[in-house]
This record gives C-alpha cells, sequence and structure tokens, in this order.
C-alpha cells in the first residue's frame, strides 16, 4: 500500500514543531515533510529524524528573499515562489542553493520549488520560469545526492493569482524543459478544487512516469481525506495497482486532534 507520509506544517499543530516528530512516530510515520526548514539548524533537525527513525521526503525551496533573514521573513510577506518573476532572479538562485544544502544534510530527495504569484508590481514570465527551473535542476544534478526538484499546481481560492495551477501546464513545462530531475507533485486537494476530478489526473500522468510524489487532504475543506468529496480509496488504489513507490503526504488541518484524525488511515500505518 501507499506509504503516508507526515507533514509537520498541518498535523500536529496541536504541538510545539519540535514535539511533532516524536508525535508523528507514535502515530506510526515513518516518514514526514514540512514546508520549510530554515528556521532550524540542519543538524538538529537530523538529530530529530535521527531519535525518532523518520525519513525526511519533502520540503520546500524558500518562498522568497536573498538571505537568511530574509527567507524567514518571506512567506509571512506574501511571498510564494519567486520562479516566474524575473525581478526576483537573485532571490530564486540563493534560495535553491540553500534549500540544496538542507537537501543534502538531511539526506531529503525531493524540493517542491513554488513558482511565485505575479502581482501589479511584476507579471510572470513563462520563458523565465522554464529557463529558472531549468537553471535549478542543474544545480540539483551537481550535488553530490541528486535531488529531484517538484512542480505542484495549487489552487487559486487558497492561493489567488498563483502562477501554476493545473497539472497540464506543469506537465507542459516539464516537456519542455526535459530534464530528469524536474518532476510533478501532485497535490489531490488542489487538483480536485482546480479541476474537480482529482482522479482522471492522477490517471492521466501517473503512467507518464513524472510524478515523484503526492499529497492527500479531503476538498473542499482541507481536513481529513474522509470529509468531501475526494475520491481518497481509489486514489491511493491506483497508486498501489501502479506500484507507485513515492510518498504520499498527509497535508491537511484535522478537524480536532491529529491522533484522533488518523482513524482513516490506521490500516496503512506502522
Ligand atoms: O499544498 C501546499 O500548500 C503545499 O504543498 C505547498 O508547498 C505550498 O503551500
Ligand atoms: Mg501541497
Amino acid at each position: 500500500m501507499p506509504r503516508l507520509a507526515a507533514n509537520l506544517s498541518f498535523l500536529y499543530q496541536e504541538l510545539p514543531f519540535e514535539a511533532r516528530f516524536a508525535a508523528a512516530a507514535e502515530d506510526g510515520f515513518a516518514a514526514v515533510e514540512y514546508l520549510a526548514p530554515y528556521a532550524c539548524e540542519p543538524g538538529w533537525l537530523v538529530e530529530q529524524l535521527r531519535t525518532h527513525g523518520l525519513t525526511q521526503v519533502l520540503f520546500n525551496a524558500p518562498a522568497g528573499g536573498c538571505s537568511r533573514a530574509q527567507v524567514h521573513a518571506a512567506w509571512d510577506e506574501g511571498w510564494r515562489g519567486t520562479a516566474c518573476l524575473p525581478g526576483q532572479q537573485a532571490a530564486f538562485r540563493y534560495g535553491i542553493d540553500l534549500a540544496l544544502d538542507y537537501a543534502q544534510a538531511l539526506n531529503c530527495r525531493r524540493v517542491h520549488v513554488m513558482s511565485g504569484t505575479p502581482s501589479a508590481a511584476e507579471a510572470g514570465d513563462r520563458l523565465h520560469w522554464l529557463r529558472q527551473l531549468e537553471w535549478a535542476a542543474e544545480r540539483a544534478a551537481a550535488q553530490p545526492q541528486p535531488v529531484t526538484l517538484l512542480l505542484e499546481a495549487i489552487n487559486h481560492t487558497d492561493m489567488p493569482g498563483y502562477w501554476l495551477h493545473t497539472q497540464q501546464q506543469a506537465y507542459a513545462a516539464l516537456q519542455e524543459i526535459g530534464h530528469p530531475l524536474l518532476a510533478l507533485q501532485l497535490d489531490f486537494y488542489h487538483c480536485q478544487m482546480t479541476e474537480g476530478n482529482a482522479l482522471a489526473q492522477l490517471k492521466r500522468y501517473l503512467p507518464t512516469g513524472r510524478v515523484a510524489h503526492t499529497q492527500i487532504a479531503g476538498a473542499p475543506g482541507r481536513h481529513e481525506p474522509d470529509e468531501g468529496a475526494l475520491p481518497w480509496k481509489a486514489l491511493l488504489q491506483t497508486l498501489d495497482q501502479a506500484g507507485y513507490d513515492g510518498w504520499v503526504g498527509l497535508e491537511y488541518r484535522p478537524r480536532g486532534s491529529t491522533r484522533a484524525g488518523l482513524a482513516w488511515a490506521r490500516h496503512l500505518l506502522g
């Protein structure tokens, strides 16, 4: 059956971040993901993973910023990546190198690279987006342990104006760049919200061999997958039948306690 990873930015919010590793391990997870490791020293994170027997399977490249201080402030300032924004090339490149350093330290093989949100101040540029992703993939390929960089389509209800919002847009970019270290992060929640047919999209893109990571949440509430319209059983079965060897990140806001809300997934956890 598909392997589940706990997203520590969404699950266990009833606990401080440093306590979430132990909680995930106690609930039977073997792997974790979260949005940003940059507030923590890599050595501390490695120690958390080692102590609790966890694998780090994903995190995001910085949302913006050209220095550690700017990276820390970027999300709250509204940055959601910089890849499509020509005026942000320095921030994009700084962020990719920082993310790749963390990926090496944490032995993490997948990094999500956010595309950015064009605004009145700066329009998005498709050619620039493609060239930046290509540059990043080359940097990833030069690492001692190669890292796959992921593109995730995000819905416009949660993230208005976000550049990358359909699977087709992401897949076309991958095809055009043609780099083996660029792949899809198929978040079923965003897919269901935007395209209304997460199962059909999975069946379309899984056979391409370019889906390297998936995430799940019920739609439209973004709570546990057993609430709402997402066909979660069929999605997991489809991954299973295809021999998908990636992870499924549980990226939802629990209705109540995280542990109680894991009932739907209990049979899939250790
Ligand atoms: O779906 C999400 O929100 C995340 O996977 C992410 O990386 C951007 O917020
Ligand atoms: Mg996601």
